[in-house]
């Protein structure tokens, strides 16, 4: 019955695709479902159209969310398949996160054109980048390069490197495993020199409250130590009021004894101020734990911390 179809919403880029494509083949091997179960629907989004201005000028968290959220309301399709680096704090009113996928590599890459590493990278580089997080930490390890704004998806990014715009670029590895692209990296960086984006490198789904057999559908794919993880990082940066004007890192991982363990940084646009602290707690208290790293790093930075720049 042509009713039954489950519709999977989803960007257009190529690496959103994937990720869509992903939900449903764990989807069909959890349930023993066919392909024919499901479409995956494509829909464009603000953050896919606005390629000219840094994000942090258009605004908030959700520009690559929101029109999806929006089907998903409305009821054109049933899932919605984020990015949950991309994904606002809170989701709208009638909808849920039932489950977080198992975490691909968090770490991010640095493909470079002129140098393979970022210590090589000669005095006064250009740098690529669109999150402000990559460009802060970056200005903080070389503050002699030159970085700047670089909007559109993983392809255009790549084909501006190649064209020569900039020396070099970072993007997820997550993203670039997942398209199979991974061979374009020169260089991984360790979590530890370069602390990731809340959520990197796990793909979160959304569906509609009360939509019962979504749900279950859903909840049986979810992984529940990526669930911790994230849980944590997205109380940090809920507790940060976090936008994309605001430079935030996050990385928890939960441990064998069932301890979960959060690092956590603010820093300021230019790289020059930076706040972090580390948290350990069990893996119950995740939410508490992020909110309360949060309130480490704004205790620590103190009130004129994000004056001057917005927040
Ligand atoms: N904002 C775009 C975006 N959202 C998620 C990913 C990568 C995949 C992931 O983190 O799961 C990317 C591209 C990138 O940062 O290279």
């Amino acid at each position: 019955m042509a009713s039954d179809i489950i519709r999977i919403g989803t960007r257009g880029s190529q690496l959103a695709k994937a990720q869509a494509s992903e939900v449903r083949a764990r989807l069909m091997a959890a349930h023993d479902l066919p392909e024919e179960a499901f479409e995956i629907e494509v829909i464009s989004t603000t953050g896919d159209r606005i390629l000219d201005r840094p994000l942090s000028e258009v605004g908030g968290k959700g520009l690559f969310t929101k029109e999806i959220e929006a089907a998903l309301i409305d009821g054109r399709v049933d899932i919605a398949a984020h990015s949950s680096k991309d994904m606002a704090t809170a989701s709208p009113e009638g909808l849920e996160v039932s489950a977080y996928l198992p975490r691909e590599d968090v770490r991010d890459a640095f493909i470079g054109r002129t140098a393979a590493t970022i210590d090589e990278l000669p005095h006064g580089a250009t740098i690529g980048s669109a999150s402000l997080r990559r460009q802060s930490l970056l200005k903080r390890m070389r503050p002699d390069l030159k970085v700047i704004t670089f909007r559109g998806n993983v392809q255009s990014r790549l084909r501006k490197l190649e064209e020569g715009q900039v020396d070099a670029t970072l993007l997820a590895l997550a993203g670039l495993n997942r398209m199979a692209m991974q061979d374009v990296a020169t260089e991984i960086l360790e979590v530890e020199r370069f602390l990731p984006a809340p959520g990197q490198g796990a793909i979160c789904i959304q569906n509609r409250i009360g939509d019962e057999r979504v749900h279950g559908l859903v909840a049986a794919i979810a992984d529940p130590r990526t669930t911790v993880a994230l849980t944590a990082e997205r109380a940090f940066l809920a507790e940060l009021d976090g936008s994309c004007r605001t430079p935030i890192a996050a990385h928890a991982v939960l441990a064998e004894d069932g301890t979960v363990t959060l690092h956590g940084m603010i820093l300021t646009p230019d790289g020059s101020r930076m706040h972090e602290t580390r948290r350990t707690g069990i893996a119950a208290d995740a939410e508490a734990l992020g909110r309360l790293a949060g309130r480490d790093v704004l205790d620590a930075a103190g009130p004129g911390f994000f004056d001057g720049w917005g927040a």
